[in-house]
This record gives C-alpha cells, sequence and structure tokens, in this order.
C-alpha cells in the first residue's frame, strides 16, 4: 500500500460497521483514508445513516450479515485488501447467553479468519479489549499497565473469556498462507472503556439520574481508576493499524496495542460526571453511599433474581457481580507502544473528546436516541 497519487483502488470491509465503535470507524475511513475506493459495511443491523454516505466519491456498500455464517462473511469479503473486525455481542449482564457470545464472539471471528484465507484478503485487524487482561476475578489492580506488564489473567465470564480466545485465534492467524500465497498479516487492538457519541450506557446513566431529579450516588471509591479512551480515537487507531500494516508487517504483525490517549485516569463515576456534570447532574457523596458489602449483597441478589426469572423475563441490571468487579478495580493503561509502532498520536485532545461527548448527551436529552 505504498503512497502514490494513483486512483484510489482499496477495498476495506468493516463488521460491526453499524455498532457504536463501528460507526466512528466507518466515518473515520471515509475522512482519513484517500487510498479508499470501496467501503463494506457488513453487521446484523444495517442503520439508516449509512444511506448518507452514500452519495460521496467512495462507494459504500452495506451488507446485512452475521458473522456466524460463514457463507455470508466469504461472500462479502471476496476482493477485499483489509478487514477490520469490530462486530461482537458486548454483554456482560446476561442479556445473551453463554452460548450465543461464544458464537459470535469466537466462531464469528474464526470465520473472518478462514474467508482471509479463503478469499485472499491480507490484512486482519480485530477489535479486541482490555478485558482479555483484566480486571482478573481476584480484583488484582492494574496500575498504569502496559502490553508488556505481567498480569495474573484469570477469566470466568463468557464475554472476557470470548474476547480472549477471539484475540488468540487472530494472533495465531499472523503469517498463515492466504489464497495467492501471501502471508496473513493481523494485530488486535485493545479499548479500555470506551466513551462518546453514541455511548449506550452514558445514555442510561443520564436519563437514571434525570429521573432521580439531577442526581447520581456514588457507588465506587474515587480512588479506583478506571481507564478510558475516546472513541474517536479508538477509531482513529484502527484506521492508522490498517494503513500501516502492509508496510511494517514484520513488526505489527500478531501484535496486540492497547487503545489510549489523554483521557485523564478517574474512577468509573467521576469520568462520567466530566460529561454528565455540564449536563446538569450532581455525584452525591464524597465517598460510596452503601457499604460494599452490602453492594456485593445486592449485586449477587440480581444475579440470583435473574437466574429465577430467566423462564418468564429477561431481568438485566447494571449491578451483578461481574459489572461491580469490573468498576471496583483500578485499570490503567500508560503506554506508548502504538506511537512506537505505528506512529499513533491522539487525533482528539482530551477537551474536544469531553466536548463533543458533552454536546451528544446534551442532545439525547428529550430525543428518542
Ligand atoms: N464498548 C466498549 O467499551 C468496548 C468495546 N470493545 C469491543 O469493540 C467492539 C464494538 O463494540 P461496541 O461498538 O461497543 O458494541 P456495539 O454493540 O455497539 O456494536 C457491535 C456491532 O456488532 C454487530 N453484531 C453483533 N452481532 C453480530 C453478528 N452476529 N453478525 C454481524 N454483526 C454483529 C451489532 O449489530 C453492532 O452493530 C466489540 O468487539 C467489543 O468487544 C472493546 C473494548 C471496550
Ligand atoms: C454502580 C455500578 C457498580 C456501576 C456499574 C458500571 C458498569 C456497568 C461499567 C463499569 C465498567 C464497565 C466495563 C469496562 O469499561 C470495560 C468494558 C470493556 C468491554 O470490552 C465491554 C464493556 C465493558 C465490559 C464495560 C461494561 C460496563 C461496565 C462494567
Amino acid at each position: 500500500m505504498a503512497e502514490s497519487i494513483q486512483a484510489p483502488m482499496l477495498v476495506y470491509l468493516v463488521t460491526g460497521g453499524c455498532g457504536f465503535l463501528g460507526e466512528h470507524i466507518v466515518r473515520m475511513l471515509l475522512e482519513q483514508e484517500p487510498r479508499l475506493r470501496e467501503l463494506r459495511v457488513f453487521d446484523l443491523h444495517l442503520s439508516s445513516w449509512l444511506e448518507e454516505l452514500k452519495t460521496g466519491p467512495v462507494q459504500v456498500t452495506a451488507i446485512q450479515g452475521d458473522v456466524t455464517q460463514a457463507h455470508e462473511v466469504a461472500a462479502a469479503m471476496a476482493g477485499t485488501h483489509v478487514v477490520i473486525h469490530t462486530a461482537g455481542l458486548v454483554d456482560v449482564f446476561g442479556r445473551a447467553s453463554p452460548k450465543t457470545i461464544h458464537e459470535v464472539n469466537v466462531q464469528g471471528t474464526q470465520n473472518v479468519i478462514e474467508a482471509c484465507v479463503q478469499t485472499g484478503t491480507q490484512f486482519l485487524v480485530y477489535t479486541s479489549s482490555m478485558e482479555v487482561v483484566g480486571p482478573n476475578i481476584k480484583g488484582h489492580p492494574f496500575y498504569r499497565g502496559n502490553e508488556d506488564t505481567p498480569y495474573e489473567i484469570v477469566h470466568k465470564h463468557p464475554y472476557p473469556c470470548s474476547k480472549a480466545r477471539a484475540e488468540q485465534l487472530v494472533l495465531e492467524a499472523n503469517g498463515r498462507k492466504v489464497r495467492g500465497g501471501l502471508p496473513l498479516v493481523t494485530c488486535a487492538l485493545r479499548p479500555t472503556g470506551i466513551y462518546g457519541e453514541g455511548h449506550q450506557i452514558m445514555r442510561d446513566f443520564y436519563r437514571q439520574g434525570l429521573r432521580l431529579r439531577g442526581r447520581l450516588f456514588r457507588a465506587i471509591p474515587a480512588s479506583v481508576e478506571h481507564g478510558r479512551v475516546y472513541v474517536g480515537n479508538v477509531a482513529w487507531m484502527h484506521v492508522l493499524v490498517a494503513r500501516e500494516l502492509e508496510q511494517r508487517a514484520g513488526l505489527m504483525g500478531g501484535q496486540v496495542y492497547f487503545c489510549y490517549d489523554k483521557s485523564p485516569y478517574k474512577s468509573y463515576e467521576d469520568f462520567n460526571m466530566e460529561f454528565l456534570g455540564p449536563c446538569g447532574l450532581r455525584l452525591v457523596g464524597t465517598r460510596p453511599l452503601l457499604p460494599y458489602w452490602l453492594l456485593v449483597l445486592l449485586a449477587t441478589l440480581n444475579a440470583l433474581l435473574q437466574w429465577l426469572l430467566r423462564p418468564l423475563l429477561l431481568y438485566t441490571p447494571l449491578l451483578n457481580p461481574y459489572t461491580l468487579a469490573v468498576a471496583n478495580t483500578t485499570f490503567t493503561v500508560s503506554t506508548n507502544k502504538a506511537q512506537r509502532h505505528f506512529g499513533y498520536k491522539p487525533l482528539f485532545s482530551w477537551e474536544e473528546s469531553r466536548a463533543r461527548t458533552i454536546l451528544w448527551v446534551q442532545s439525547t436529552e428529550g430525543s428518542g436516541q
């Protein structure tokens, strides 16, 4: 993919291109990748905003499909140069069964790899997650760690288990021969908690705060730091990785990169208040209002209720033993590997990321978003 003034010639495919992160990757590719001829957006559910993108100079092809169906993936990928595999089932609340999570996240990823081999697509970027590392079930802190920091990785929950297995499959596939005889070049990006325009959990907290007359109640100590990264910067990292993979295959192939930017280190709730505060909400309490043992009890009760009610209805509250453990364990990243390997610098400053997110939160008030 050498720099050239020739007509754009590359065909990209983004799986999960209609999701929260996927939409930002799609828009970023159209803005920042001049060599793009065609962009295929593959998703289980196609969004209406795709229509407006079809009027630009790049051919945008919307493909409704399911990554668990190998033939659908292979058909969509024929003739592509690069695939960004972002589709995934993000569920830590018990909405989907462990089997479904495995099928989408692991089998779906295996299907993407096999389709690369079968169709001759040579470059694969996988959206992994910080969750493949931790926090572990023992609650060990990961404080300003990097890709080489030793950490006891112990997964139990279906979501991190599936992301870890899928990441492993992607990294092991690096170097496999694809159709035509060239080697497959793969790498994985591990975002921490992503925030920004389209972040549904942020919107849910905002709505809950409005219902509670402008208040949210602190549940997690302010001293527990939780890694966060702006969605625009995560998208930019995907675009850069995809662009640089050919030139730096030897260095980048088979590598993992945490996604990072200049977002401040804060607790999950204090970080959310950076956006919800300017939208009129207040976080009540300098310390958690409920003792930790009571939160553990409530989380356990929620898990029990979920199990008991499952034959009748899906009870999926935010608080469960897993989400409590993640929110209550320090997990922050401090690394420059992406800068060293492919020249990444955040495209959006913290101030801009914050301003954009606030504008979006404000725009969701009263709208059906
Ligand atoms: N949201 C976050 O904080 C983080 C997300 N990630 C990863 O980023 C990726 C994107 O996550 P989000 O945008 O937050 O989730 P999302 O749920 O908004 O987007 C996922 C997209 O994948 C699509 N999809 C789901 N199952 C599919 C299937 N069987 N076939 C085709 N498409 C399917 C969905 O329709 C959706 O558009 C996921 O792989 C997730 O594991 C990683 C770290 C943090
Ligand atoms: C008051 C409650 C205890 C607060 C609950 C907050 C939780 C719902 C969220 C706290 C941390 C979040 C997770 C974290 O950002 C890491 C993630 C990475 C992913 O790949 C997917 C999403 C998530 C698991 C994210 C989910 C919500 C939290 C558990």
